[in-house]
């Protein structure tokens, strides 16, 4: 199988069958697409110069045709690969497994292409033509764009997803991104604050009550999972279930079924579960206060939601998008940011995350006198000041350290076993400590 003269330089070798419309987008956006069989003889078939990707399409693979593609893998171990599976194949299944691992990327079908694209002009060393705008995840900062591609690439997978981060990042955005990229998308979504439930009444809220099933239930009610059928659940705090709740929550992810408060009917329901936390769930597992078992069936894909300090890039533009939003139901003065604003925002640590930045706006946009929103507007006028304090701090702190050891060392004729005693250190601290500072001993002496 040789690539002929005319091929373009982009080239994509397909082992299975593309679809029409995945032909026509990719012809369109200049692949030249090879249709290959893994089983076939003439290897991948590159030349050099050409930009070469392999997919592996396993929509119609049976089990030989799996196991051949997986030693066309093996063989060319230096090509990048991408996998494609069908939505109802196991991806726990070994051999399925070991190519989704072997994959720069994979994609459960109907293929979203846009992401494909993506994913092809990066393996191709291009920079891809992200919109994170598109799902709902405002960014263009590195951060972002990483999340963005997780929540494309984790959108039409039925599998939980665990999803971490500080407050006020944007978990439950990210939990709608999600369901909006998924085949469920005109079913519906329910987002529940387990943290906001009284404990009493958490499973009787999830899974319903029957008539009677306790005082006061002079009713019955449909709980969250019932309503949200064939859609998402969301559930945020996931670590602050009550154990009871928990049990169910297992019972309902291993078996797809769950049962009313005060009934034993088993109903059998669809719905895919995203979970959120903000606290450590390992360390609630260790201590005993969530199920093992339960966190494992939670944390099949994970995905964490960087700090907002952790995106700079971000801040402005969101600040903006925020000041945007707001202008469309109110008016204000406040058509954008001064220079000194932007960069306050910039270097402000936001521990309240991109809630915080919202309110800050918002409160901005309703004091702002002028089209400018100021420093001051934001209450963030003292921020060269705070960095200011937070350099000298450090320094000073630096500083000290220094003169200790030197100080110190001088005392003991450099002895660096009494040195260390004196300064209740290691004596590899101490070591550390001077090329750390750059102190060399004989310098001193
Ligand atoms: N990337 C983003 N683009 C636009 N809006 C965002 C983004 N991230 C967060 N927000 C907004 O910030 C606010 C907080 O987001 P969200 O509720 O998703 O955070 P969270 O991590 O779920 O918070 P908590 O841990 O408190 O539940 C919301 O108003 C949300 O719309």
């Amino acid at each position: 199988m040789a690539v002929t003269k005319g091929d373009t330089r982009r080239c994509i070798v397909w082992f299975g069958q593309p679809a029409g419309n995945e032909r026509a987008r990719l012809t369109k956006a200049g692949w030249f697409i090879r249709v290959a069989e893994a089983g076939g003889h003439g290897g991948v078939g590159m030349r050099n110069g050409n930009t070469v990707v392999a997919l592996a399409d396993l929509r119609q693979g049976d089990a030989a045709s799996i196991a051949a593609m997986e030693r066309m893998m093996a063989d060319h171990p230096g090509l990048p690969w991408l996998s494609l599976i069908a939505p109802d194949m196991p991806a726990q299944e070994p051999s399925v497994n070991r190519i989704l691992q072997a994959s720069a990327d994979f994609f459960t079908a109907p293929v979203d292409l846009q992401r494909l694209l993506d994913s092809l002009a990066q393996l191709g060393g291009e920079v891809p033509a992200l919109e994170p705008g598109d799902v709902g995840i405002t960014g263009h900062s590195q951060a972002t764009r990483a999340v963005t591609a997780s929540v494309r690439k984790y959108a039409p997978v039925e599998l939980p997803v665990l999803i971490t981060g500080e407050t006020g990042t944007g978990k439950e955005v990210a939990a709608r991104a999600l369901h909006g990229l998924s085949m469920r998308s005109e079913r519906p979504f329910a987002a529940i604050n387990c943290g906001a439930l009284p404990p009493n009444l958490v499973q009787s809220e999830l899974f319903g009550h029957e008539r009677g099933a306790f005082t006061g239930a002079n009713a019955r009610r449909i709980g969250h999972f019932e309503t949200a059928a064939g859609g998402t659940v969301f559930l945020d705090e996931v670590g602050d279930l009550p154990m009871d709740a928990q049990t169910s929550l297992l019972r309902f992810l291993q078996e797809g079924t769950l049962e009313r408060v005060g009934s034993s009917q088993s109903i059998k329901l669809d719905v895919r579960v995203l979970a959120a936390t903000h606290v450590d769930l390992e360390k609630a597992v260790e201590q005993g206060r969530f199920r093992e078992d339960l966190y494992y069936r939670l944390n099949v894909l994970r995905l964490h939601m960087p700090a907002l300090r952790e995106r700079e890039d971000d801040v402005v533009l969101l600040a903006q998008h925020f000041l945007d939003a707001f202008r469309e139901q109110h008016s204000t003065h406040a058509r954008a940011f001064s220079s000194a604003a932007r960069q306050a925002m910039r270097h402000f640590a936001w521990p309240g995350n991109v809630r915080e930045l919202l309110n800050r706006v918002q409160r901005a946009a309703v004091v702002a006198e002028d089209a400018l929103i100021t420093a001051d507007d934001l209450d963030l006028a003292d921020v060269p000041h705070m960095l200011e304090a937070r350099t000298s701090l450090g320094s000073a702190r630096v500083a000290a350290e220094r003169d200790a050891v030197i100080n110190c060392l001088r005392e003991c004729r450099f002895n660096i076993s009494e040195c260390a005693r004196r300064l209740k250190v290691s004596r590899v601290t101490i070591y550390r400590l001077c090329k750390k500072h750059r102190l060399a001993l004989d310098d001193l002496r």
